[in-house]
């Protein structure tokens, strides 16, 4: 689906390196991994430059109950992205009852995180058989680890990453009172669940940090509220605009232009 084609340019910017780098073709069938392989190419030998982009990837972090998945469905409504949330997908396995279904459902109990090989290839999965250009990868990389592995098996670097920051106190209350029956939203479990955030998703904030990639919101006041701090991060992505569902009642939706494909 994605090829990856790198290009010599001194004009090319350190901080935009994936998005220069990348050449995507559709192509239903093709693994991420293997379609991503590296070819370098000399613009002066008169090949062309790539035409198209590498999609839109976006990390959505935070803590358990920052509201990631209510701003994501915002950022859909409005931008038209497509959302994966790491959490369902495990969910799902766990409701079809599939092979890895018994040993995900004890450590989403416990708080723990599924190893990284199980989540990634979900997730590859679900960007292979999409044929949207635009995804935002809700609750992970959860772990360096995790972070390592996608970058190892897809072979892709996310262009943006949000980070809901929002106090303790006010995720127990929220998590607490979420009522979607799910086995973590207690207080026992939500105790280890942010102790684990702490520990291993920190870095990993961290470390988007330091690449320059990272944006964060803060995430206590309104829905509404929280939104506003994100619309602007996205609009300033040209090729978001592009979108396919547009939302009327967007601030932004009489700039966007709207694509019936
Ligand atoms: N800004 C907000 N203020 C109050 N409650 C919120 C806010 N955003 C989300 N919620 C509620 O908090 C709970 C957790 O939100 P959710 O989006 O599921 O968070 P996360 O995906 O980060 O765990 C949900 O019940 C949601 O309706
Ligand atoms: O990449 C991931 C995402 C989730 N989880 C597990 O799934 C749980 C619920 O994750 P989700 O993102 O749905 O929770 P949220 O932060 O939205 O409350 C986590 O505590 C982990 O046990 C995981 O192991 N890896
Ligand atoms: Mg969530």
């Amino acid at each position: 689906m994605w090829r990856r084609v790198a290009l010599f340019s001194p004009m090319m910017k350190k901080s935009s390196s994936s998005r220069s780098l990348t050449l995507n073709q559709k192509g239903f069938g093709l693994k991420v991994g293997e379609s991503f392989a590296t070819e370098i190419i000399n613009p002066e030998e008169g090949v062309s430059p790539p035409k198209e982009k590498a999609p839109f990837i976006t990390f959505v972090l935070g803590g358990p109950g920052s509201g990631k998945g209510t701003q994501c469905e915002r950022i859909v409504e409005t931008f038209g992205l497509t959302h994966l949330s790491a959490g369902d997908l495990l969910r799902r396995e766990i409701a079809f009852n599939t092979k890895n279904g018994a040993m995900i459902l004890n450590l989403i109990k416990e708080g723990k995180i599924v190893p990284s090989e199980v989540t990634v290839k979900l997730i590859q999965k679900e960007l292979e058989s999409s044929d949207s250009r635009k995804f935002l990868i809700d609750g992970f990389p959860r772990t360096e680890e995790n972070r390592v592995a996608f970058e190892r098996i897809i072979r892709a670097d996310p262009d943006v990453v949000l980070f809901f920051d929002c106090p303790e106190e006010e995720m127990v209350k929220r998590v607490l009172n979420r009522n979607q029956g799910r086995v973590d939203d207690n207080i026992t479990t939500m105790k280890k669940r942010l102790k684990i955030f702490e520990a291993l998703n920190r870095p990993v904030i961290d470390y988007y940090e330091n690449k320059g990639k990272l944006y964060t919101i803060n995430a206590v006041g309104t829905v509404d509220d929280i939104f506003q701090q994100v619309l602007p991060i996205f609009s300033s992505f040209e090729q978001l605009k592009e979108c396919r569902h547009v939302n009327p009642k967007s601030p932004l939706g009489s700039s966007l232009v709207e694509n019936s494909s």
